[in-house]
């Protein structure tokens, strides 16, 4: 479920008339998702998604979030903007909370890819960081590498009661990877958590990027390493399927994108990415009742990860 938020059908109505997009027909809240209150709206004119931010998402951030996806959608890139009200204004509040009406694109994601749909993701990705090079405006990754310490500490040795020994596990991998981490490739925009879930397609063709709330500041090279610990494992992350993991890296470098540096440096960008969603996730599981009405996702599937990229990574990215 990700309806936090209810938004009256005379509330919802009135809103919309600050727009031209016809007349409210019907509105439905979207079960999928977990960080914002999503809306299907349907209008005399057509079909919206309505979305109000609710805590992870900063106000302060829309600007830059709604900048970037402008950017993308003006590229010809297949990003959802938010719709323009008559004033020009694209960041509002409705029932409180921050809120923007955003394109709706078709597509549904898919949950175990084909070859052929994970080369197109690749080759959607390095189309995204093509576009985004001249991009000006910053934010700084708010769960990149220089949090992830806080991270743990936050957590400390309750990370035990998930999994006996969790804690100096993480502890001795964030060692490592703090002491190889590559800090010399240059910072560029990012989406930073383009998961399946994330990605809507049409057959093999990619029709929609989406959920930019994590995009930031940071290096190129991570953000492939994040879609390739999402795409190319099964979701316990037991299994890597090489077939995706390579049609992924195939896809991304259609447009020859990766410089030597970057690649050589995807073993260890790879180990940061699962050990970033392994924090995030451990930390949401220890904070979030187990009958909660929002599903926490497993920390040791991305533990599984980690241990498979400090093994294999530098045989897969050679
Ligand atoms: N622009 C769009 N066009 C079509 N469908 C969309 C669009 N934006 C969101 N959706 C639908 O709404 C669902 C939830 O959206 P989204 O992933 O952005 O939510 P979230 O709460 O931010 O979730 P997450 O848990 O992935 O961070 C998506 O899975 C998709 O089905
Ligand atoms: N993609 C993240 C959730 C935040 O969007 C995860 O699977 O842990």
């Amino acid at each position: 479920m990700a309806v936090y938020t209810q938004v009256s059908a005379e509330a919802l109505s009135a809103f919309l008339k600050r727009f031209d997009v016809g007349e409210l027909m019907s509105a439905k809240g979207i079960a999928e998702g977990v960080e914002n209150s999503n809306y299907l709206v349907d209008t005399t004119q057509g079909r919206f998604i309505l979305t109000l931010y609710e805590k992870r998402v900063a106000a302060d951030d829309l600007p830059y979030f709604m900048a970037l996806l402008d950017h993308l959608a003006d590229k010809g890139l297949p990003v959802p903007p938010a719709i323009k009200d008559r004033d020009g204004r694209e960041i509002h509040e409705l029932e409180g909370r921050p809120a923007c009406l955003i394109k709706f694109l078709p597509g549904v994601s898919v949950t175990t890819p084909t070859q052929i749909q994970a080369q197109a993701t690749g080759a959607a990705l390095s189309q995204m960081h093509r576009a985004l090079e001249d991009f000006a405006l910053e934010r700084p990754n708010t769960m990149g590498v220089d949090t992830w310490q806080a991270q743990l500490d936050r957590c400390g040795p309750d990370l035990n009661s998930i999994h006996p020994g969790l804690f100096d596990s993480v502890s001795r991998a964030l060692e490592r990877i703090l002491t190889r981490w590559p800090r010399h490739l240059p910072p560029s925009a990012i989406h930073a958590d383009l998961f399946p879930d994330n990605v809507l397609m049409l057959g093999e063709e990619v029709t929609g990027l989406i959920d930019f709330y994590f995009a930031c500041t940071d290096v190129r090279a991570f953000d492939l390493a994040v879609t390739h610990g999402a795409w190319a494992f099964d979701a316990t992350g037991h299994h890597y399927d090489p077939a995706i993991g390579d049609a992924l890296l195939r896809g991304y470098q259609q447009s020859h994108l990766l410089a030597e540096d970057e690649r050589a440096a995807l073993p260890i960008l790879a180990e940061g990415a699962a050990l970033r969603f392994l924090l995030s996730r451990a930390w949401d599981w220890l904070n979030t009742p187990a009958d909660a009405l929002v599903t926490r996702k497993d920390p040791l599937a991305y533990l599984r990860r980690l241990d498979f990229y400090a093994e294999n990574g530098d045989a897969l990215f050679a």
